[in-house]
């Protein structure tokens, strides 16, 4: 399988290069990076999607939402299945992502770990349960995550609202004086420092006692390997928007 990778020199790009070259039946023929002469690559990297001339079976996205309309761009001209793993989506993204899905296979998440995908399903499992519970999500990232609050901790809200038709609002930190907490808000917090690799918390607090389900990421080997798995799992699909339960169903 050929394999285009967007964000080729950062992080994640590094960890999947190292982790590609390990395995038998992928290959990355070309690389996308604002910062493309970083790293030798064994394969050519290019500043911008629109001027790749190399065609892959998949394209992996690992850069910045910034980038996301060029590398659609290309993948809808080429017809190249997409799997997006970059995070700070906005609404609008999201929108142009399920449109071009009608044209090509999408795949788009915010955590390629198996774990917090099990953490998700967990936790809007335990919703509907503790419906008068106050819920509340802590993420802790390292110092250099541009994006706040994480895809991860998006994921879990959304899903966590589902539970609740959608009628729960989202509150993003804390501060003041002289408001109290409400039963409808999903409080979601972000910590950043030193090389935290990803850690999530989703705290269920009720009258007299507290549930807490954490995930704790240990290397970003983890992300790499579920963005590989995606990408195999997305060549040979129709077109149409995927996600992680897709792919564990
Ligand atoms: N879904 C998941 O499971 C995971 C998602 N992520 C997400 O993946 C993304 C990348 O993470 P990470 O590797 O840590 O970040 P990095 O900043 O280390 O890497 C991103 C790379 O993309 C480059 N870049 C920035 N803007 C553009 C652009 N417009 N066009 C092309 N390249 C660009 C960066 O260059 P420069 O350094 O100059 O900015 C950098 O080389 C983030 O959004 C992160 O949240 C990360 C881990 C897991
Ligand atoms: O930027 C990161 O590092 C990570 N980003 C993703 C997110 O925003 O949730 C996934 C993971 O937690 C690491």
């Amino acid at each position: 399988m050929k394999v285009i990778l967007s964000g080729c020199n950062g992080k994640m790009g590094r960890v999947l290069v190292k982790l590609i070259t390990q395995e038998k039946d992928i290959e990355i023929i070309a690389g996308i990076d604002i910062n493309a002469n970083k790293f030798k690559n064994p394969f050519p990297v290019y500043k911008n999607a629109c001027e790749c001339k190399e065609k892959a079976d998949v394209i992996i996205d690992f850069s910045h939402h910034s980038a996301l309309l060029e590398i659609l761009k290309y993948s809808l001209d080429t017809k190249t299945p997409l799997v997006v793993a970059t995070t700070g989506l906005s609404g609008e993204d999201l929108k142009n992502l399920t449109e071009a899905s009608k044209q090509i296979p999408i795949f788009q998440t915010g955590n390629m770990s198996l774990g917090v995908n099990v953490l998700t399903d967990l936790a809007k499992k335990a919703a509907t349960s503790l419906k008068d519970f106050d819920i509340e999500i802590i993420e802790k990232h390292h110092n250099e995550k541009v994006d706040a609050p994480s895809g991860t901790a998006y994921l879990i809200a959304n899903s966590i609202n589902e539970a609740f038709q959608n009628e729960k609002e989202f509150i993003y930190g804390r501060y003041g004086r002289s408001e109290k907490r409400k039963n409808k808000e999903i409080g979601i917090h972000a910590i950043r420092g030193g090389s935290i690799v990803g850690e999530h918390t989703v705290i269920f607090a009720g009258p007299d006692e507290i549930i807490e389900i954490k995930h704790t990421a240990l290397s970003k080997d983890i992300f790499a390997l579920g963005a590989i798995k995606a990408a195999k799992f997305l060549k040979s699909k129709q077109n149409g928007f995927y996600n992680m339960n897709d792919m564990l169903k």
